[in-house]
């Protein structure tokens, strides 16, 4: 199963060597403030989810939040210890 470690080296990778057909790389060439649109999206819709709808839902809304978290870390250049030092 992916983990959130096994993810973000996956979308590092695909920074890297920016495979076609990529939608990590189309977003990280969409730059800070359209990932940072989709990260506020995918928070109302984790919200939303978690009131409203199912536990399945739910969780699926938080992995395309975390999965957009991650996007932006790449994009800003931040590593999982830049993050993990906070916790
Ligand atoms: N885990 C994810 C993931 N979660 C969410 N998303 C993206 O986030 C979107 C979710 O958006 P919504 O459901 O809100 O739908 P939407 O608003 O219609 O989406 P858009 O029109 O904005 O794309 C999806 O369409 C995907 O584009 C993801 N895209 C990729 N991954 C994983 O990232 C890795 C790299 O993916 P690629 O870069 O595409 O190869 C792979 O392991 C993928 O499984």
């Amino acid at each position: 199963m992916k983990t959130f470690e096994t993810l973000f080296a996956e979308l590092t990778e695909k920074a890297e060597t920016r495979p076609a057909g990529s939608g990590t790389v189309a977003q990280l060439d969409a730059g800070v403030h359209a990932i940072g649109k989709k990260v506020v999206e995918e928070a109302a819709e984790v919200w939303m989810a978690a009131e409203y709808q199912s536990d399945k839902e739910t969780a699926e809304e938080i992995s395309q939040l975390l999965y957009h978290l991650q996007v932006l870390m790449v994009a800003k250049g931040l590593t999982l210890e830049d993050v993990y030092t906070h916790l």
